[in-house]
């Protein structure tokens, strides 16, 4: 049985296949703002997105994600923590079967009903694939979902999910702009971490936005109504699809702001 979020396949259980699960970085982590050292250093995100290099949504059996064309700098984070050119690769969400909880990292324990995950990858190694395995390969944008107002950015995704219900199922998804999915400040958290999924590779230098983006209620009940299940499988909902809080062996969490 391959890895997913049940009791059998689920978080506690990846670190019998994947035991770097037990590793000095993992994700995500309960950030406690208090404990969060300012670092007058760190520049402002320069996130710059081509909606032409949106290309399509995937149903993945885990989440879905948007995928993005990255064999140029078209749709690149610069700035922030980091040095160099990042690539947009994908971008997906981790979400719960109800609003008290879904999101992946943690506000002094607050959970949200859902996070975004923004993927890039460093273009001072060759491929994703590359650089995913390096300790500087990786940088994820989180933002967290908040219930509230319609959010009308969302809803153009959520408008694809019919043709993407099942595990396996993928539509085309031209000219979409992510960057309407951000908040309109853009504080952040920062640590070194790791995938939050399998092969929870220690390769990411995560940036958590301090400011949500709003999601209905109504629009979180259609995020449960996508399928961890293939066609032809019996239905399982694809919700309760994130990694709780890890250690943070003694890691130091950086505030862009004060
Ligand atoms: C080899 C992974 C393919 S791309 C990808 C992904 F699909 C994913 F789900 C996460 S995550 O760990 O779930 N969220 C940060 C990632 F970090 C990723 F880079
Ligand atoms: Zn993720």
């Amino acid at each position: 049985m391959s890895w997913g979020y049940g009791a059998d396949n689920g978080p506690e259980k990846w670190v019998t296949n994947f035991p770097i699960a037990d590793g000095p970085r993992q994700s995500p982590i309960d950030i406690v703002p208090g404990e969060a050292s300012f670092d007058g250093g760190l520049k402002p995100l320069n996130l710059k997105y081509d909606p032409s290099t949106c290309l399509d949504i995937l149903n993945n059996g885990h989440s879905f994600q948007v995928t993005f064309a990255d064999d140029s700098d078209s749709s690149t984070l610069t700035d922030g923590p980091i040095s160099g050119i990042y690539r947009l690769k994908q971008f997906h969400f981790h979400w719960g079967a109800s609003d008290d909880r879904g999101s992946e990292h943690t506000v002094e324990g607050t959970k949200y009903p859902a996070e975004l995950h923004l993927v890039h990858w460093n273009t001072k190694y060759p491929s994703f694939g590359e650089a995913a395995g390096q300790p500087d390969g990786l940088a994820v944008v989180g933002v967290f979902l908040k219930t509230g107002d319609d959010n009308p950015s969302l809803q153009k995704i959520l408008d694809a999910f019919d043709a993407i219900k099942a595990k396996g199922k993928q539509t085309s998804f031209p000219g979409f702009d992510p960057a309407t999915l951000l908040p309109g400040c853009l504080d952040y958290w920062t640590y070194l971490g790791s995938l939050t999924t399998p092969p929870l590779l220690e390769s990411v230098t995560w940036i958590v936005c301090k400011e949500p983006i709003s999601v209905s209620c109504e629009q979180m009940a259609k995020f449960r109504s996508l399928l961890f299940s293939a066609e032809g499988e019996a239905e399982c909902c694809m919700v309760d699809n994130y990694r709780p809080p890890q250690p943070l062996k003694g890691r130091p969490v950086r505030a862009s702001f004060q």
